[in-house]
């Protein structure tokens, strides 16, 4: 799915003061990987809920494969939304319910209600629940209690159950809060690899920058809710991040320090030295 957003201004029902997030322009083609970094608060779970249709601009507009989705009747609007997933960063997962059961409710969207009701009892497609667990190394854990999981090991489900629900458009917001850093490296490469194959647009909220630096082309900053950047990988340089990390210094970590000479690209392999 292709996004576009023009002129978008937004500010949460409750808030008062400056909009949370002021935009002017952002495109992402179909298929295009992106990862938003910046300081807490900078308004990277707000642009990613715009994105996801789940809050309304006050101004400006953002069209999904060039259609304005606000201006959509409920029924299409329904409609759109089954084609996209938002993966909050603490997975909604009903304690008592198994795995098989949480991975596969990612596809109730695009089911009719019966269907819905149906496969709470009877999983219709148990192959695809393993093949999804097992990109997270969980596939023993496909019959286990949600509740008997651990933190990462439920973070790494609500994943699984993103690639399973097979959106054209795939939100993300902070996959890897809960994970450890070799756990988070393989759930990055399991997310961007199979969003590749899947064709869909993924775009990702990442704390973890040097981790958003190795797995992602793209790399929009966010800063008090503006845009501070929005380059290609190559051209995010350490001194950049400094500038958009500068207030709270102490988020960035991994990075090499900032150089007196002229600013070299920061590459991949070069974040992998963490
Ligand atoms: N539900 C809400 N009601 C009112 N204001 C909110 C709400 N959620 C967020 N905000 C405000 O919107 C701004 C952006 O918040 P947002 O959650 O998008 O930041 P973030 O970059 O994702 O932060 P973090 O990295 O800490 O998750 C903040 O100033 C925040 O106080």
């Amino acid at each position: 799915m292709k996004l576009a957003l023009e002129r978008l201004s937004l500010r949460h029902p409750a808030a008062r003061g400056a909009p949370a997030l002021d935009l002017d322009a952002l495109q992402l083609a179909s298929g295009e990987q992106l990862a938003i970094v910046g300081p807490s608060g900078a308004g990277k779970t707000t642009l990613l809920h715009a994105l996801a249709c789940a809050l309304r601009p006050r101004s400006g507009r953002l069209l999904l494969d060039g259609a304005d989705p606000w201006a959509l009747s409920a029924r299409e609007l329904r409609r759109l939304r089954a084609e996209l997933f938002l993966a909050p960063h603490i997975p909604p997962l009903p304690p008592r319910q198994r795995v098989v059961t949480a991975v596969l409710a990612g596809r109730l969207p695009r089911m009719g209600l019966w269907q819905s009701l149906r496969s709470l009892f009877y999983p219709v497609g148990i192959a695809d629940a393993d093949a999804a667990l097992e990109r997270f190394d969980l596939a023993d854990k496909l019959f286990a209690r949600v509740d008997r999981l651990s933190g990462g090991e439920r973070q790494r489900v609500g994943l699984a159950r993103a690639l399973v629900a097979r959106p054209r458009l795939l939100l993300v917001d902070e996959p890897l809060s809960a994970l450890d850093p070799a756990r988070a490296r393989q759930a990055m490469q399991a997310l961007t690899e199979s969003a590749r194959q899947q064709g869909a647009t993924l775009v990702c909220t990442m704390h973890d920058v040097p981790m958003a630096l190795a797995h992602f082309p793209r790399v929009l900053g966010l800063q008090g809710g503006a845009l501070a950047f929005d380059l290609p990988v190559g051209e995010v340089t350490p001194e950049r991040l400094q500038a958009l990390y500068a207030r709270h210094p102490e988020e960035l970590a991994g990075l090499p320090a900032a150089r007196d000479e002229p600013p070299a690209p920061v590459g991949a392999a070069r974040m992998h030295c963490r």
